[in-house]
C-alpha cells in the first residue's frame, strides 16, 4: 500500500500579493497530475534544508529570488505514485518577475474565487486556509456592553472574521446578538463563528462554531458547519483539532493578558515549540497581542493574530 512507501519531502510556496491574491502554477507535461494546479515548489534534495529547497525551486521554476517567506502548514498525503510530506510557506517578498521556465502556466488567484483547475488533490484544505484573514477578532460585549461592541464592529470594516464569545449570555440573547453581528459582517464578505454549544446554532445566520478547550476534548467528530475552529494550548490539543479535520486553531496565550492574570505566557519560543512537529491547520497566535504583532506571529509559524482587547482599541 502507499502508506508503506518512503515519504518524499516536498516544499511549496504561495507567492502572496498585498491584495491577498496568490499564485498557482500548472503542472507541466510529463509529471504525474500534469495540467493540475499547484503551489510552485518541488522535492527537497538529500541534505537540503526546506527553506533552501524553496529558494532553489522558485529560482529554477520561475527565475525569482525569494527574499521573505514564513513557514505555514505541513501535510502528509498518499498519492498512488508517491507519499509526500508537504511543507508550505507563504512568500511575502521576492526579486524578479515570474517567468515560466518549465512550460507551466501561472495564474494569480483570489482565495475562494478560483478561475483555474483542477487543483492537486492534497491542496483542498490548504486553499481553504487562504480564505482566513490575517486578523481574527473575538467579541468584547461582555466588557464594553452590546451597543458599544456593535458600534466598534461597524467602525472596523477591516475585521472580517469574528468569534462571538459572550459566555454571560443565554441562548436567546446570544442568538439575537449573532443576528446583529452577522448583519454587519456578512455584507463586508466576512464570517461569524460562535463560541457556544454547536447544538444551539441550528438556523442561526452564522458561518460556524468555535470549540473551547472542553468542547474540543469532548468532540469525537467535526461539528457540521462550514467553518469550525478550536482553542488549544498544547501540541496534543492541536493534533486532536487536526484529526477532527477542523479549519483553524487559536493557540495561546503568547503574552501576558488581563483575561488570564495568573497563567505564565508561552512567549514566541513556547508558541513555536508547540508547532515544531508541523500542522495542517492554520494557527492564530492568541493572548495579549495587537495587529502590530502580525510579523512576529508569521515568523513563528502562525497564520495570523487573534485579538480580543487588541481588536477594539
Ligand atoms: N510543487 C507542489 N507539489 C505538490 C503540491 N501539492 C502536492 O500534493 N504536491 C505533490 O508533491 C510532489 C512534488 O513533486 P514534483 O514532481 O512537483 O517535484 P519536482 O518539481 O522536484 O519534480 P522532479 O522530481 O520531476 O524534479 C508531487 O507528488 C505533487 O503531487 C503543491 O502544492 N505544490
Amino acid at each position: 500500500m502507499q502508506s508503506d512507501h518512503k515519504i518524499i519531502p516536498v516544499v511549496a510556496g504561495a507567492l502572496m500579493r498585498p491584495d491577498g491574491s496568490f499564485m498557482l502554477g500548472s503542472r507541466p507535461e510529463g509529471k504525474p497530475y500534469a495540467g493540475y494546479w499547484e503551489f510552485p515548489g518541488g522535492k527537497v534534495e538529500p541534505g537540503e534544508a526546506p527553506f533552501a529547497a524553496l529558494v532553489r525551486e522558485f529560482h529554477e521554476e520561475m527565475g525569482i529570488t525569494v527574499t521573505h517567506a514564513t513557514p505555514w502548514l505541513t501535510k502528509v498525503h498518499h498519492y498512488e505514485h508517491a507519499s509526500v510530506h508537504l511543507t508550505f510557506y507563504r512568500i511575502w517578498a521576492w526579486d524578479g518577475t515570474p517567468q515560466p521556465h518549465e512550460g507551466q502556466d501561472f495564474a494569480w488567484q483570489v482565495p475562494g474565487q478560483y478561475t483555474v483547475g483542477p487543483m492537486l488533490p492534497a491542496n483542498g484544505p490548504i486553499l481553504k486556509s487562504l480564505e482566513l484573514p490575517d486578523v481574527y477578532a473575538i467579541s468584547c460585549a461582555h466588557e464594553i456592553g452590546v451597543e458599544a461592541f456593535l458600534d466598534a464592529l461597524e467602525a472596523r470594516p477591516e475585521l472580517t472574521l469574528i468569534q462571538l464569545r459572550e459566555p454571560q449570555l443565554g441562548r436567546d440573547e446570544l442568538a439575537a446578538l449573532a443576528e446583529r453581528v452577522a448583519a454587519i459582517v456578512h455584507p463586508r464578505g466576512g464570517k461569524v463563528v460562535v463560541n457556544a454549544d454547536p447544538a444551539w446554532l441550528a438556523g442561526w445566520p452564522v458561518d460556524g462554531v468555535h470549540l473551547n478547550g472542553q468542547r474540543l476534548a469532548e468532540a469525537t467528530v467535526r461539528p457540521d458547519f462550514a467553518w469550525v475552529g478550536a482553542s488549544v494550548h498544547s501540541t496534543e490539543e492541536l493534533n486532536k483539532a487536526a484529526e477532527l479535520g477542523l479549519d483553524y486553531v487559536l493557540l495561546g496565550h503568547v503574552k501576558a493578558t488581563a483575561s488570564h492574570p495568573g497563567a505564565a505566557p508561552l512567549g514566541w519560543d513556547g508558541f513555536e515549540c508547540r508547532l515544531a512537529g508541523g500542522t495542517p491547520l492554520p494557527v492564530y497566535a492568541l493572548g495579549g497581542l495587537s495587529a502590530a504583532d502580525l510579523g512576529d506571529a508569521r515568523a513563528h509559524g502562525a497564520h495570523g493574530v487573534a485579538l480580543m482587547r487588541g481588536a477594539w482599541r
